[in-house]
């Protein structure tokens, strides 16, 4: 028995020795400061939505408090034996509406951001949930990645579903490991296509729903500028803080509707050009493994001066929590549209507010992305495949609909973009819930 201990104790080497050092707990506890503090801003802006609505309180209550959250340890042998611990969780939010539904993200940090009000902005047939893996994939070879997808699945698959809840991609997950997911799914539940979306286009993913959360970033931005008589997109200079799924798709189709893309950034560096990128080549050349601050189309930018850099419209489409109270008062733009999730704090808005600066709310902007995944789920229930051009312009209906339906209780209730599309969603949910009952 003391050897076997031993032998274990050998395998799992560094990883016991920096739990027992309390090095998880610390770390466990910082996910968890850093995911109450975007659920803390997230429920401000909620509850200035809230404010504007008669609710009794309990009602009010129920549409704060997620349904469930699970949190579960994932147990991975990395390639060179050593076990490693990852701590992975799952927030359902509410199902009123249909199914959960909402992405996975894997990053150091966690961030549990708010897709449950996105889907009732859009009016598509979900309820919301967020998850992740506490973990930065750069350190991760492939094969480790992959095993650790898998564990995640083996841990959760009693509460996911394709009528239950459906993740999809977010911040470092892609179609690969969405594959990953609903191979390891299927092994357990039988053939489940609609587990997941942002699967690849040739396993039962949609056309389309790659480009789609930056595309309707695009429809989002061309709709707000009519209504706020700013002109076409080809007006306009535009700064974007990310180069991942959702900024490099936005700015290539900006680009392509004639706009001056004049700077981009990511976790690395920052490029620039007044005169505007050339996107096309400078995503050909990050895609050759060059960094952005080597393109040769611009001028190096360092990468914390990507918000203040002068521009029309300014795209966060990156991380969390990049706007905050400072942040805002030095930004240099008209009009800020919110790709990321939570770029800005409650703090950071009402600096915005006071500078005249409008904000596009994220759980408007970036709808685009839930909204393609609704139409890949579709898809796999009908196991049919759609156009992309019919993906495409039924996301243009969902991005300018939902835009009307924000802009019009904007207008009549004399409140932010942000607070009028906590209202419409709102307004939906509790809609929902009250015609289902409480018995
Ligand atoms: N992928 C999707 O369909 C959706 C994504 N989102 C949100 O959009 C944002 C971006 O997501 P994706 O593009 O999918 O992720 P991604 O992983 O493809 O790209 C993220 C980008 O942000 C950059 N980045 C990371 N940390 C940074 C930092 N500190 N400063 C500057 N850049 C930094 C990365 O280098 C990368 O270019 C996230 O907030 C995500 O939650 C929202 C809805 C749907
Ligand atoms: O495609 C989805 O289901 C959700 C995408 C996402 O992560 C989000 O909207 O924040």
């Amino acid at each position: 028995m003391a050897s076997a201990l031993l032998l274990c104790g050998k395998q799992i080497g560094g990883a016991v020795g920096r739990l027992l050092a309390g090095e998880g707990l610390a770390a466990c506890a910082t996910q968890l400061r850093h995911a109450s503090s975007h659920a803390e801003n997230t429920n401000t802006f909620l509850r200035e939505a809230l404010n504007r609505l008669d609710y009794p309180e309990k009602l009010q209550n129920l549409l704060l408090t997620p349904r469930r959250e699970m949190s579960v340890e994932l147990v991975v042998q990395m390639d060179d034996g050593q076990i490693e611990v990852f701590n992975a969780y799952r927030v359902q939010h509410n199902n009123a509406r249909g199914p959960y539904k909402g992405g996975l993200r894997y990053h150091p940090q966690v961030d549990l951001d708010d897709v449950r009000r996105k889907t009732a902005v859009m009016d598509i047939p979900y309820g919301g949930a967020k998850g992740g893996v506490t973990v930065d994939p750069r350190k991760l070879s492939e094969r480790e990645l992959e095993k650790m997808t898998r564990k995640l699945v083996v841990a959760i698959k009693e509460i996911i579903g394709t009528y239950e809840d459906i993740p999809a991609p977010d911040m470092n997950t892609d179609a690969k490991v969405m594959a990953w997911f609903f191979d390891e799914y299927s092994k357990y539940k039988g053939f489940s296509p609609g587990v997941v979306t942002g699967k690849p286009v040739y396993l039962h993913g949609s056309l389309g729903r790659e480009a789609a959360t930056g595309r309707g970033t695009t429809f989002a931005i061309r709709e707000l500028l009519k209504a706020l008589h700013m002109g076409k997109l080809a007006d306009q200079k535009y700064a974007i803080q990310g180069f991942g799924n959702v900024g490099a798709w936005a700015a290539q189709l900006l680009w392509e509707a004639g706009g001056k893309v004049v700077a981009v950034s990511d976790v690395a560096g920052a490029v620039a050009n007044e005169h505007g990128l050339d996107i096309g080549e400078l995503r050909r050349h990050v895609a050759a493994g060059q960094t952005l601050s080597s393109f040769p189309g611009g001028g190096s930018l360092a990468k914390e001066d990507i918000l203040t850099f002068p521009c029309d419209v300014l795209i966060p489409a990156a991380i969390g929590g990049v706007i905050g109270p400072d942040m805002a008062a030095k930004i240099n733009c008209k009009v800020v549209v919110e790709a990321a999730n939570g770029p800005t704090t409650p703090e950071g808005d009402v600096v915005l507010r006071d500078r005249g600066i409008t904000v596009l709310p994220d759980i408007y902007t970036n709808g685009g992305g839930v909204t393609v995944s609704f139409f890949e789920w579709v898809q796999n229930l009908q196991n049919f495949k759609w156009e992309e051009e019919d993906v495409n312009r039924k996301l243009d209906r969902k991005m300018s609909d939902a835009f009307a339906a924000l802009w019009s209780v904007h207008r009549e209730m004399g409140v932010p973009l942000r607070t009028a599309a906590f209202v419409v969603a709102l307004q939906r949910v509790t809609r929902a819930e009250v015609h289902r009952g409480f018995d």
